[in-house]
Order: C-alpha cells, then sequence, then structure tokens
C-alpha cells in the first residue's frame, strides 16, 4: 500500500503512517486534501465525501450513504501538529456492524421528525416496549417523550436540523413514561440515513447507572453473611455519628462484643451452625438497637456498636440490658437441643478533648481482651 500525495506539497511525506490504518483515511482542510492512503482514494471521487469533507468543522461521527448506495460511518478528528483533519470512512454495513448496533447496551433511536426509523433492543427495553417491530410502526415518538418534555425536544430538534450536520449537544432530562420515571442523558446528533438527513438519538441510562453503584456500595459496606454494615461502615457512618452526638450533647458510646469460645461452636456443631448462630446474634443486637444504635460484624465473631447515650450512666445500663436480653435467648437448633450465647463485652464512652472513633475503638477492644480474659461473660467499661 502507498500513499497518495494529491498536492506537490512536502507535507503528503509525512503522512506515511496513515498506511497503518484499516479504515480509508483523508487528510484534509478546507475541501483541500493533503493525502490519503489506498482506499481512501476510491471515496475522493464521490461527490458527497468531497461536499462532506468541506464541512468538517469538529469532531464528527455520522452516517453517509454513497453514490454506490452504502452505507459508511464517517469519523473527523482535528490534528493539531499538521494544522488538518483527519477523516476515517468505515463500513457501516461491514460483517457484525449491524448487529453491534442492535446489541449496543447504550439505547439508540434514528427518527425522522419523530418518525422512528431505526432502534436497537436497549431503546425498546428502556421504554418497555415489546418489540422493535411494535416501535417502528408508531408515527411518532412523542407519547415516549411525553407531553411535558415534548416543547424541548421540539425546539432541539429544529435547532439541530437547521444548526447542521456537526451540532450535537447532550442534554439532561428526566422523562416520565409508560409509569415510570427515567433519568436520562441524551446525546442527538445529525445523521445522513440512506439519503435523509435525519436525527440520531443515543440515551445514557444515568438512573440505571446510580442503581449499580449505590447497589455495588452496599455490598462494599455491608457483612454477606449477617447483612450488618461491616467495618468500612462503621469507620465511615461511626465517625459521622460521633460528630452528630456530640454537636447534641450526648454521650458517644462504642461497643465490642465477643462471643466466648466461638470456636467450640464450630467444632461441636460444625461451621454451617457457627454461621446461623452468628445470623442470630446479629439478629438479636439488630432488634435491641432498634435505631438507636449502629451495629456491625467488624470481623469473625466481634461486633462492634456506636450510639449516642444521654449519660454515661445511661449507657452503661443500656450495654447491661442488651446482655441481659442475649443472656436469656439462647439458640435453638432445629433438634431442640439449644445453645447458650455467652459474651465478652468492652465498653468505651468519648473522652473529651481529641478523642475520636478509632482511640474510643482502640479502649473498647482493651476492655474486651480484659473481660474476656477475666474468664468472659462479662462487661468491662474502659
Ligand atoms: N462459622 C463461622 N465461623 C467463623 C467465621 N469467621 C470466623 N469464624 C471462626 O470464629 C473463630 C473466632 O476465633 P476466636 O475469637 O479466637 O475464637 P473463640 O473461641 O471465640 O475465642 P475466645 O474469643 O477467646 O473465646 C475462629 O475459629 C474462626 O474460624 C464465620 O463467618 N463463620
Amino acid at each position: 500500500m502507498s500513499i497518495t500525495p494529491l498536492t506537490a506539497q512536502p507535507v503528503a511525506t509525512e503522512f506515511h503512517w496513515l498506511n497503518y490504518l484499516t479504515d480509508a483515511a483523508i487528510v484534509h482542510l478546507d475541501g483541500e486534501v493533503f493525502a490519503c492512503n489506498e482506499s481512501g482514494r476510491s471515496f475522493l471521487s464521490d461527490p458527497q465525501v468531497k461536499s462532506k469533507l468541506r464541512t468538517v468543522s469538529d469532531v464528527s461521527n455520522q452516517l453517509f450513504v454513497s453514490d454506490q448506495g452504502l452505507p459508511w460511518m464517517v469519523e473527523s478528528k482535528w490534528l493539531e501538529q499538521h494544522q488538518s483533519w483527519l477523516t476515517q470512512l468505515r463500513p457501516a454495513l461491514e460483517p457484525n456492524f449491524g448487529q453491534l448496533l442492535l446489541e449496543n447496551p447504550r439505547p439508540i433511536l434514528v427518527h425522522d421528525n419523530f418518525k422512528p426509523l431505526f432502534a436497537n433492543q436497549a431503546y425498546v427495553d428502556l421504554f418497555q416496549l415489546s418489540s422493535i417491530k411494535q416501535l417502528l410502526k408508531m408515527d411518532s415518538i412523542r407519547p415516549l417523550i411525553g407531553e411535558e418534555h415534548w416543547p424541548a425536544a421540539l425546539s432541539n430538534y429544529q435547532q439541530l436540523m437547521s444548526d447542521g450536520y456537526l451540532v450535537s449537544e447532550p442534554v439532561s432530562v428526566s422523562w416520565s413514561c409508560m409509569g415510570n420515571k427515567l433519568q436520562t442523558r441524551i446525546h442527538d446528533f445529525v445523521v445522513d440515513w440512506f439519503g435523509r438527513r435525519v436525527l440520531c438519538t443515543t440515551i445514557h441510562d444515568v438512573g440505571r447507572d446510580q442503581n449499580t453503584i449505590g447497589r455495588y456500595r452496599d455490598m462494599a459496606f455491608t457483612d454477606p453473611l449477617t447483612r450488618l454494615g461491616n467495618r468500612r461502615r462503621f469507620d465511615e457512618q461511626g465517625a459521622s455519628d460521633l460528630l452528630h452526638c456530640l454537636n447534641r450533647n450526648r454521650v458517644a458510646t462504642v461497643v465490642v462484643i465477643d462471643i466466648d469460645r466461638f470456636k467450640l461452636v464450630n467444632q461441636q456443631y460444625g461451621r454451617p451452625v457457627g454461621d446461623l448462630v452468628l445470623q442470630f446474634l446479629a439478629k438479636l443486637l439488630r432488634g435491641y438497637a432498634g435505631e438507636q444504635a449502629l451495629v456491625t460484624r467488624m470481623k469473625q465473631d466481634e461486633f462492634a456498636l456506636f450510639f449516642a447515650a444521654e449519660s454515661a450512666q445511661a449507657g452503661l445500663e443500656w450495654v447491661n440490658h442488651l446482655k441481659q436480653r442475649i443472656d436469656s435467648s439462647p439458640f435453638m437448633l432445629p433438634s431442640g437441643a439449644t445453645i447458650d450465647i455467652e459474651l465478652s463485652i468492652g465498653v468505651s464512652l468519648w473522652s473529651g478533648g481529641d478523642d475520636h472513633l478509632s482511640g474510643m475503638h482502640e479502649r473498647a477492644t482493651q476492655a474486651l481482651v480484659q473481660a474476656s480474659e477475666l474468664g468472659g461473660n462479662q462487661i468491662i467499661a474502659g
């Protein structure tokens, strides 16, 4: 393959890299072509390509139909160092391209004055239509847009069509359609669709992305076995709860709990039963704490709670009652036999000054170790 210099200017020799591009490639400015690769050369006899090159004034991505009737994707980018445009053409009907559009995860619609001409499955799914065929039968997508958004959509359409091929404007809209609310970002651009100037709309379903992020965030902060928050939740939410608590002049209290001889439960009854015991205790803790305390599983058989007490004494009483509740709630095996859950508990109260959550957690853990070393089944306040 060789480069075809189209002017006598030496600049053409700088474009040897065009040979490495698999698409047809043309370098040009204001309709003047500097160079192209072998496959790009065949396009230059097509008057449509020439007129298209003259309209390039921004990064573009459009479809056009050549004089042989074949659709092509056109992409242009500004080459800073050469002060010229590089336009690449890729056959839109190359194997799998149509499939690619159809299966693109982002909803795509092509419409002529709101009469749908093409849509992919993602578009149909977004609007909960039964099929692409059903959509293409519609005279107008106006019902999908919704009456409150119709004036904006119409004026956007008119502006795009009058501003030419290369206008592309992201619009953030909240759609209400088929009874469900959609938070979407819309990207409209004009395309040449089999000889017609029409609009192509791609939709970014922002709401779905936010849901996904929310789901991952929940997973990152949740212990999968007990569904309690994990250590990350304790550190993050505990720190903000602590601030809130201090602002209200309450006594910040951290409680660290460890099941005594939990290893034996696993050994004696098997690990699945150990799991059930952890879930059982998690449920008891959550049930007792209600909205009053943050309850988390920190690791293994260790749990941590944070809450705001009216006073130091009230805080300690709250922990005492919690232990009594658990002492009187043995875990019951399917056989009817029971396992008594004994707990070692360490408590720390905010000590004033520059005390902080990790310091409180550290002191509560030391108190817990002490409780455990003294034989367990007791509360020590550090
Ligand atoms: N079933 C179950 N066991 C776990 C899980 N995570 C950790 N463990 C077990 O929990 C035990 C925790 O160890 P320790 O706290 O040292 O055991 P312990 O018998 O409670 O010791 P003391 O606290 O000193 O009474 C280990 O045997 C771990 O294998 C879990 O998700 N499920």
